[in-house]
């Protein structure tokens, strides 16, 4: 079997490192794997499969001989580093929101729209991670009835915000819990036992660049430059599965019989969707696994519009960004 030399851009953070986690789990096919983060880990060791491997301060030299770079750094660091790699020959797969809506870059769901993936120059982006979950969900209704406007209401965990998020809910609830004033740093606000509706920078209409993320990543991986999205996005005291409630107006009519049964055999999906039996998507269930699962699927009863609603959850360090990025990367491979 053909082999390739990988480097992971950001390998120390949340995705980088379950980036090499899921590398291992899938049993990519790696031949040498290089470590990249900044100067502050170089020299830091990181043990995979019982394998010791040194973190690398990134440079432009790091690119030399390698095939394929899974990026998982900030759009700094992407935009300084990505087009090096490139122009040394190695393919990328990037997880910040730096290229995304280019022209010359897909924008990859291997479950929505895998046949973009031929289109690259270089550069192959990984959507959002709450943009990934509401559209594995989305995609095999679209594909029955054509989706064309969504109302989106987002919970999402705060490893959304990487390592320092994660940490951050730790230990204002441990500082709480002993009675000590809580620290705020990453997020706007305290985290623990709160809800915080911003994730972004507020545009001038309102809404946050997560929020409106949903709508133009969400046009590009549908192909549909028409799709109205109104999304509010919230952080919420989760460690890692984001939760969504989705409401889609379809051009063409759909029930929900007929949504239940297109979501039991679409990939990257489970139905979850028993209420009488307190059946349902919870993020504690859908954490640390690939997934999106889906339920709560009724009929707006709002409109005579062809609409349903329905709830999703979904780890999203996992299909949010690490698996998707491999994913996108074993694609790939296929072409090569
Ligand atoms: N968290 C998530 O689930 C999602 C994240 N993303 C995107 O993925 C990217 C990474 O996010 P996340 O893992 O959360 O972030 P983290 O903050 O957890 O990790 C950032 C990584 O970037 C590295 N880095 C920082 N500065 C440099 C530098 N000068 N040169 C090289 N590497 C550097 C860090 O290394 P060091 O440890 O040495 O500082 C670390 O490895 C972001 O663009 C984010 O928007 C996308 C979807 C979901
Ligand atoms: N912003 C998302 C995670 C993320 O990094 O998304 P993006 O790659 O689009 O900035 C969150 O906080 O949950």
């Amino acid at each position: 079997m053909k082999t390739y030399n990988v480097a992971i851009l950001g390998a120390t953070g949340a995705v980088g490192q379950e980036m090499l986690k899921i590398l291992n789990e899938r049993k990519f096919p790696i031949k040498e794997l290089h470590l990249l983060a900044s100067k502050r880990s170089a020299g830091k060791k990181i043990t995979v499969n019982e394998k010791e491997y040194i973190v690398e301060e990134t440079t432009a030299n790091s690119f030399d001989n390698i095939d394929i770079v899974l990026g998982a750094a900030e759009n700094d660091i992407a935009k300084k580093y990505l087009p090096i790699a490139v122009e040394k020959g190695a393919i990328v797969v990037d997880n910040s929101s730096a290229y995304r809506l280019d022209k010359d870059v897909p924008l990859i769901i291997p479950e929505v729209n895998p046949q973009d993936i031929k289109k690259h120059h270089g550069i192959i982006a990984n959507p959002n991670c709450a943009t990934i979950i509401a559209l594995v969900a989305l995609q095999p209704l679209h594909a029955y009835a054509k989706a064309k406007r969504m109302v989106v209401s987002t919970y999402q965990a705060v490893s959304g915000a990487g390592v320092k998020g994660i940490m951050e809910l730790q230990q204002q609830l441990a500082a709480l819990a002993h009675g000590k004033e809580v620290e705020i740093q990453t997020f706007q606000h305290q985290i623990a036992y709160n809800l915080i509706p911003q994730i972004g920078s507020f545009d001038e209409n309102g809404y946050s660049s997560e929020e409106m993320k949903m709508q133009n990543e969400g046009r590009k991986i549908l192909n549909s430059p028409e799709l109205a999205v109104n999304c509010t996005c919230v952080r919420v005291p989760i460690l890692r599965s984001h939760s969504e409630s989705i409401m889609v107006e379809f051009e063409q009519p759909i029930d929900v019989e007929k949504a239940r049964e297109l979501l039991a055999n679409a990939k990257g999906v489970k139905l979850v969707d028993d209420p009488k039996s307190n059946q349902y998507p919870m993020p504690l269930d859908t954490t640390d696994q690939d997934l999106v699962y889906v339920g709560r699927i009724r009929k707006d009863i709002s409109t005579q519009a062809n609409a349903l609603s329905f709830w999703c959850c979904g780890d999203q360090v996992r299909k949010g960004a690490a698996t998707n990025a491999v994913q996108i990367a074993e694609l790939l491979i296929e072409e090569l």
